[in-house]
């Protein structure tokens, strides 16, 4: 489904034209029903390399394919509309826009109430109470961060990229959402799920596990293989010596919804 090949990314750092090398020839196939997760310490380009797959940054060099089209100079709406959605670490929010409207919008259609509320339920928001709101300031991180969840859920992209959809969510709502990420990997429709992830929870759940250090893939393989190196028992200290971030706290902030 999805080959890059040899990518390169780098930015502009200091002024004699030195560059950073964010991505460093990075090549990674990632097959038609596959969950994966990427983790690795932070600054490793987990984040950078999940946008050079939206189209949101582009490679200095270097290939994307998606089931066997080069994509690598189509822009993000080109991507998206080939079967590609990414939730970003950090979700935009959308004064003037209520949660009905940007979940329609994702799905392409008017979207009846019963299959709206199914989206919420699957990332633990109580429909009644959310879907007239507006995605603005007013929600809490965590209950953005959930929307955005719900408004990939209702595109049902062929890849699905999610970057930390465990950062500030509350411990109930992370229950329903590994639920909902397992329960799309077993329908084995075809679809592929990339995950950004420190969470040893959604680290299990994957087939493959993707190690990136300094923009590069250091190790690849199953949970069963990775997660003693991965070192979660060891206080954040990888196989190679080197601390992994923390993994992130889940935040008890918002009151469990009940319906
Ligand atoms: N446009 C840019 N200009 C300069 N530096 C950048 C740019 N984009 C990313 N970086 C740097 O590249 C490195 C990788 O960033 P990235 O966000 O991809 O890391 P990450 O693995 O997702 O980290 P985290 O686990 O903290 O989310 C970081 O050091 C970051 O500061």
């Amino acid at each position: 489904m999805l080959e890059l090949k040899n990518l390169v990314f780098e930015v502009p750092s200091g002024p004699d034209g030195d560059v950073k090398r964010i991505i460093d020839d990075l090549s990674l196939s990632i097959g038609d029903d596959r969950f994966t997760v990427i983790t690795g310490p932070n600054g490793g380009g987990k984040s950078t390399l999940a946008k050079l797959i939206m189209g949101i940054e582009t490679p200095t060099s270097g290939q994307i394919l998606f089931d066997g089209q080069d994509i690598t100079a189509l822009p993000i709406t080109e991507r998206a509309r080939l079967g590609i959605g990414y939730g970003f670490q950090q979700p935009a929010r959308f004064k003037g826009m209520t949660v009905k409207k940007l979940l329609d919008i994702a799905a392409g259609r008017k979207l009846p109430m019963l299959a709206c509320n199914e989206y919420l339920a699957k990332v633990g928001l109580c429909s009644a109470s959310y879907l007239t709101r507006e995605v603005d300031k007013s929600l809490s991180g965590g209950e953005v961060k959930r929307i955005e969840i719900a408004t990939i859920l209702a595109r049902d992209p062929k890849l699905a990229i999610y970057d930390e959809p465990e950062a500030g969510i509350d411990l109930w709502s992370f229950d329903r959402l590994t639920e909902t990420f397992r329960d799309i990997h077993a329908a084995r429709d075809g679809r592929s799920i990339v995950i950004i992830s420190h969470q040893e929870r959604i680290i299990q759940l994957a087939d493959e596990i993707v190690l990136l250090r300094n923009g590069q893939v250091v190790e690849t393989g199953t949970p069963e293989e990775l997660m003693p190196k991965l070192g979660f028992a060891a206080r954040g200290l990888d196989d190679y010596g080197c601390p992994l971030s923390t993994p992130t706290e889940l935040h008890l902030t918002e009151i469990p919804t009940t319906c």
